[in-house]
C-alpha cells in the first residue's frame, strides 16, 4: 500500500507511541487524524505537526475510546473532513491494575469498538476501499507480566481477537488486512506506571520484576518503533500477523494451528 494520499486515523496520538506513528504516516505522504482524550496535549501535537506538514494534513479530535458515542463521532468527523479512511490504528492504551475496568475499557474494549468501526467503513461489501489495520498489543500480548496481570490480560485479548477478526476479514473478502504491533518496552510515559503504588495496588510488590526484564531487554526510543510499524503497515502479504519489536530487532511470532498443538493420549 503506497502511503500517498492515503487517509489514516491514530488514537492516542497525542504523544508516545501513537505521535511517532502519526509522524512517519505523514512524512510518507498520509493525512492523519489524530484522536486522542487529552486535549492540550493533542493541539500542541497538531501544532508541531501542522507547522511541518501544512494545516491540511491533520485534524485532532477530543475522543476516549472507551465511550463508543464519542469515538463514532470523532470517527464520523473524520470521515466527513477527509472523506475517506484508509488505516486504521488502535494504540490508546494505559496501565492501571488498581482501576482494572478502565483497563479493560480502553485497551481491550477500545480496540475491538475501532476494529469494528474501521471494518465497517473500509470493507468492500460497503463499497468501502478496504485498507489496514494496526491493532497495537505489546511483548505483553504474548508473554505475561506477573507485575501487571490485567495490562498482561488486555494485550493477549488484543492478539486474539485481531487474529480472529483479521481471518474473519479475509474470509468475508473484506479488503481490509488486520495486524498487531507487539513491542518490549519502550520510553514513554506509560512505564511511569512502575514507580506508582495507586496504579499497580498489590503488584506493586513485583514491579522488581518487571524492572529487571526492562534491564535485560532494554528501552527502544518511539521512532524505532515507528520504523517497524511502517513495515508492516506497507506488507500487503501480513493479515493477522503479530510483529514482537526489540532493541535486538523485529520477528513475527509463529503462533501454532489448531492442528499443531503436539498432545499424547491422556
Ligand atoms: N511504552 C511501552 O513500553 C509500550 C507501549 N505499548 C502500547 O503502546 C500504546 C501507546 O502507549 P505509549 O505511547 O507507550 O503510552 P503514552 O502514555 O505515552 O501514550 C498513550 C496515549 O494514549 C492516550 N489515551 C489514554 N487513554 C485514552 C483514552 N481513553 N482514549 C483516547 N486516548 C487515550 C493518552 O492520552 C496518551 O496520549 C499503548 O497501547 C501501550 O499499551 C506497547 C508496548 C510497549
Ligand atoms: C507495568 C508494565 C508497564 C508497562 C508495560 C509496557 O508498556 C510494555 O507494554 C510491556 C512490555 C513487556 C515486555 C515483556 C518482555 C520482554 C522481553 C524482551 O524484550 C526480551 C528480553 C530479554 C532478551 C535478552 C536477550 O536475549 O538479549
Amino acid at each position: 500500500m503506497a502511503l500517498d494520499g492515503k487517509v489514516a486515523v491514530v488514537t492516542g496520538a497525542a504523544q508516545g507511541l501513537g505521535k511517532a506513528f502519526a509522524e512517519i504516516l505523514l512524512q510518507n505522504g498520509a493525512k492523519v487524524a489524530l484522536l486522542d482524550v487529552n486535549e492540550k496535549e493533542g493541539k500542541s501535537t497538531k501544532a508541531a505537526f501542522e507547522a511541518e506538514f501544512g494545516a491540511s494534513r491533520t485534524l485532532f479530535h477530543v475522543c476516549d475510546v472507551s465511550s463508543e458515542e464519542v469515538f463514532k463521532d470523532a470517527f464520523q468527523k473524520t470521515v466527513q473532513h477527509f472523506g475517506r479512511v484508509d488505516i486504521f490504528c488502535n494504540n490508546a492504551g494505559i496501565t492501571n491494575e488498581v482501576s482494572w475496568e478502565k483497563t479493560i475499557e480502553i485497551n481491550l474494549k477500545g480496540v475491538v469498538r475501532g476494529t469494528y468501526m474501521a471494518l465497517e467503513h473500509m470493507k468492500t461489501e460497503n463499497g468501502g476501499g478496504g485498507g489496514v489495520i494496526i491493532n497495537v498489543a505489546s511483548m505483553a500480548g504474548v508473554v505475561h507480566l506477573a507485575g501487571a496481570p490485567i495490562y498482561t490480560a488486555t494485550k493477549h485479548a488484543v492478539v486474539g481477537f485481531s487474529r480472529a477478526m483479521a481471518e474473519f476479514s479475509a474470509a468475508a473478502g473484506y479488503g481490509v488486512r488486520i495486524c498487531m504491533l507487539c513491542p518490549a518496552f519502550v520510553r514513554t510515559d506509560i512505564l511511569n506506571a512502575l514507580k506508582e503504588k495507586d496504579k499497580l495496588g498489590e503488584f506493586f510488590r513485583l514491579k522488581h520484576l518487571t524492572e529487571n526484564l526492562l534491564d535485560v531487554a532494554g528501552l527502544m526510543e518511539t521512532s524505532d518503533v515507528a520504523k517497524v510499524f511502517l513495515q508492516m503497515l506497507l506488507d500487503d502479504s501480513k493479515n493477522g500477523a503479530a510483529l514482537l519489536v526489540t532493541p535486538r530487532g523485529a520477528a513475527y511470532v509463529d503462533f501454532p494451528a489448531a492442528n499443531e498443538i503436539p498432545c499424547s493420549p491422556l
